[in-house]
């Protein structure tokens, strides 16, 4: 079989690991996207990182395409190709048609081994690649292997940049592990020394998650593993930003997520508040470092109200695709409206760099109650770069922490057996205002100011989470709308339905 004509062979940069010296042209050789399309058409919607879920794919464009690891004719050993594509949807019924850019890194064999038949993409019946199989190329751990190496060995490889942090050292050799867990992005775990998170859907402009990380670690703040190595398209002058691709940081070994330690706390009807309040105290830390090393600012008036009218056009978007969710529209728009309000009345906020997407998912602790850690700085990934990057109230996180708490209460009492007594959704209930509690005053302490302090803006952002949580999870897992709805009663102050209760 010829060696399948990928890539224009482009001169290797001194800087790159010495196997792969291939480089692409911008737009990949004749005929890959065409051959591709109807197995990336069917393939991508499937996938969890997916952003797009419940539109079709009406075609696609390719940004670039970069030969990470050439394929040897007869494909005996694999080669890699990594792939920038635009995946062209219509708009929902009340959003713009969208074009959404994802990196996909396309394994390629002549034959896929029995052990990598759930990474199958497909067999393209034309292009360079027919007679190949096409595959989710970090599921194979050779290709896996590939990208730590470009990291280990930095340098530009055509559109692509590899960076390492000039202090760090990478060992050559460590065993690469596809992370299964449900996320936005796809993580490869390397010899549980480092961890390699791979953007999905990636926009022009530094992604916050290599961004906060950088600048925190500059400051000194533990709280955060601290980026080792990263890539990005490489920088090209007059044209777009450089998207953010992938970024390396220290793996931590034997620690477990907030949402596991709190939902086994539940399943052994255990106290939190200890957790809880070291958690607070850890999330003031952050706070505190971000806005040393950031850029702050003052939400005024016309600031307020934009905020309050951006959450109301947010509840009437979600509201548009959640039919559930109309009945509370008038009610949980009274939050926004207050806060509109006490913009008008004068009342300014202090706003900073915030994590962004804060919950129990995003913080980690080792063993034997060890130092708190937060992980995942993207931001909600549904919003626009542009906003995420934003200074923002710290009281948003902490809004998405409470949140967090309900909704591990929430799911315990789904997950429980029947309580006997018939006391189980009360009482977890009871630990989730406890948490809460404790986590508020845990933050009080280390930052000197207590989010309590602030109810409005804490009701709104706990208001806009919830819709947004409405929306993630008639997208993601309908099977747990009932979660978020069940605060949105709450928040709109409607008594729960009589089967809740
Ligand atoms: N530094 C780390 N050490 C250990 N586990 C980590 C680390 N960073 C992330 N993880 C784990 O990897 C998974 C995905 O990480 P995350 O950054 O939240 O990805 P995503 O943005 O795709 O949701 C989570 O299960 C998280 O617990
Ligand atoms: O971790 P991600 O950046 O992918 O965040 C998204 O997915 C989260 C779920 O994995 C989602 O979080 C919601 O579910 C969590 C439990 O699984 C819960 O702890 C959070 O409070 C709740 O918001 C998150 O909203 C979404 O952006």
């Amino acid at each position: 079989m010829p060696e399948p004509p990928l890539t224009r062979r482009a001169e290797r940069p001194s800087t790159v690991a010495p196997r792969a010296a291939v480089v692409t042209h911008a737009h990949g050789p004749a005929g890959l996207l065409p051959s591709l399309a109807p197995l990336l058409a069917e393939w991508l919607p499937r996938q969890r990182w997916f952003a797009g879920k419940g539109r079709a794919v009406t075609g696609f464009t390719l940004v670039s395409a970069t030969e990470l690891l050439p394929c040897p004719a007869g494909g005996a050993t694999p080669g890699l190709l990594h792939l920038l594509v635009r995946a062209r949807q219509p708009g929902s019924p009340a959003g713009e048609p969208s074009a959404d850019c994802y990196q996909i890194l396309l394994g390629v064999r002549a034959t896929l081994p029995p052990r990598l038949a759930p990474a199958l993409i497909g067999r393209p019946t034309g292009g360079p690649l027919q007679g190949y199989t096409v595959y989710e190329g970090l599921g194979d751990p050779r290709l896996a292997a590939v990208l730590l190496e470009r990291l280990r060995m930095p340098g530009r490889l055509g559109p692509l940049l590899f960076v390492r942090e000039p202090s760090t050292t990478i060992p050559a050799v460590l065993t690469p592990q596809l992370v299964t867990a449900e996320q936005s992005n796809s993580s490869v775990v390397f010899g549980e020394t480092y961890i390699l998170k791979v953007f999905r859907r990636v926009s022009p402009g530094e992604n916050p998650d290599l961004e906060l990380p950088l600048a925190l670690a500059r400051t000194g703040c533990t709280r955060v593993p601290s980026p080792a190595a990263w890539f990005c398209t490489a920088p090209a002058t007059g044209k777009s930003p450089p998207y953010t691709l992938g970024v390396l940081q220290p793996y931590l070994a034997g620690s477990t997520d907030g949402w596991q330690l709190a939902l086994r706390a539940l399943a052994r009807r255990a106290d939190f508040t200890a957790a809880a309040h070291a958690l607070g105290r850890a999330t003031a830390e952050v706070h505190l470092a971000m806005a040393d090393a950031l850029p702050t600012a003052v939400l005024r008036r016309p600031q307020i109200e934009r905020l309050a009218a951006a959450m109301s056009a947010r509840l009437d978007a979600a509201a548009a695709a959640v039919p559930a969710l109309h009945p509370y529209r008038p009610r949980l728009r009274t939050a926004f409206d207050d806060l509109a309000g006490l913009g008008r009345a004068g009342r300014t906020w202090a706003a900073q760099r915030i994590h962004g997407d804060l919950h129990l998912g995003q913080v980690l602790r080792t063993a034997g109650d060890g130092p708190w850690s937060l992980i995942d700085f993207e931001g909600e990934p549904s919003r626009p770069l542009a906003e995420r990057r934003r200074p923002q109230p710290t009281v948003r996180d902490i809004a998405g922490m409470l949140r967090s708490f309900d909704y591990a209460a929430a799911v315990a009492v789904r997950n429980g057996p029947a309580p006997d007594d018939g006391r189980g959704a009360e009482r977890d209930d009871d630990w989730a205002r406890s948490t809460r509690a404790a986590y508020c005053s845990g933050y009080a302490e280390a930052s000197g100011a207590d989010p309590r302090d602030e109810p409005e803006l804490l009701r709104a952002y706990e208001t806009d989470k919830a819709v947004y949580e409405v929306l993630y999870e008639a997208r993601h897992r309908p099977d747990w709308l009932s979660v978020p709805m069940s605060a949105i009663r709450r928040l709109s102050g409607f008594p729960p339905p009589a089967d809740d209760r």
